[in-house]
């Protein structure tokens, strides 16, 4: 089944056309990998997917994408869609706050005040991250004092107590060290079991190691997607192949 099905998008900043009628369907409780050389659209098109582009000024958008039926750039009301669809960003950026706080932020922005609630959702969330065994003991310390995987960790805690049904993940690992790296790659091995996940990743390494589908773009346009195996192995395109096998990107 398809959670998220983008139909003929495009996407302008003023003049520059930005994605070029990008048809792509995302399938639930997989990894879909966005790749490509810089500049051409993957975070963009991430950004479409819980309408995160609506705040940018001058942009443009036509096309469909369609969450589970509805669309979401007409019958889907926007914060919901984000509650529904979360996003973990290319750096850790925990809230000032505690280390349980920041997990239970949005639970207390959506009025819920029962402590053991509160509690029991911030430790299944933390759970879930990988966190709970780390930080379980000084869970009332600022989140700053957490290590830079650590912090990414626990902004994906922090997405997973509002039990989304997709996490968007825009290059989420790339500021943190390889063992850190590791770590959520592991973990999302664990997360496709419950969420839908769509990466934008610049390491083709691990877009071969976490994704199940992989979709290439190239200025704009979606060149090729399917199994992550058969871009990697087979890929029908020559910029596809030229890309994947480090000829150029
Ligand atoms: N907020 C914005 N305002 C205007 N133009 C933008 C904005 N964000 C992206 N662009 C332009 O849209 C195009 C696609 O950018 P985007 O960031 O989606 O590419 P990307 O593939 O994610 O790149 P990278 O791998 O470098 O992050 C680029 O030409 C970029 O300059």
């Amino acid at each position: 089944m398809n959670k998220l099905e983008v139909n003929n998008l495009n996407l302008f900043y003023g003049d520059n056309h930005a994605l070029k009628d990008i048809t792509l369907a995302i399938p639930a409780r997989q990894v879909t990998a966005l790749i490509g050389p810089s500049g051409c659209g993957k975070s963009t098109l991430l950004r479409t997917l819980n309408r995160m582009n609506d705040l940018v000024a001058g942009v443009k958008i036509d096309g469909d994408v369609m969450f589970e039926g509805s669309n979401i750039y007409r019958d889907v009301d926007v914060k919901q869609l984000r509650m529904r669809v979360g996003m973990v960003f290319q750096k850790p950026n925990p809230f000032p706050m505690s280390i349980y706080e920041n997990v239970a932020f949005g639970l207390k922005a959506q009025g819920i005040k029962d402590k053991q609630v509160l509690d029991s959702a911030v430790e299944e969330s933390l759970r879930s991250a990988a966190l709970w065994d780390e930080v379980k003991d000084r869970l009332n310390t600022p989140a700053f004092g957490l290590s830079g995987g650590q912090q990414q960790r626990l902004c994906i805690a922090r997405t997973i107590a509002m039990k989304p049904e997709v996490i968007l993940m825009d290059e989420p690992t790339s500021a943190l060290d390889p063992i850190a790296t590791h770590k959520i790659e592991g973990l999302m091995d664990e997360l496709r079991k419950q969420f839908t996940i769509v990466i934008v990743t610049h390491s083709m390494n691990q877009a071969k190691r976490i994704s199940d589908k992989t979709a290439f773009f190239w200025m704009g346009e979606l060149v090729e997607h399917g199994e992550t195996t058969q871009i990697f192995n087979h890929p029908l395109d020559q910029r596809t192949q030229g890309y994947v096998s480090g000829e150029f990107g």
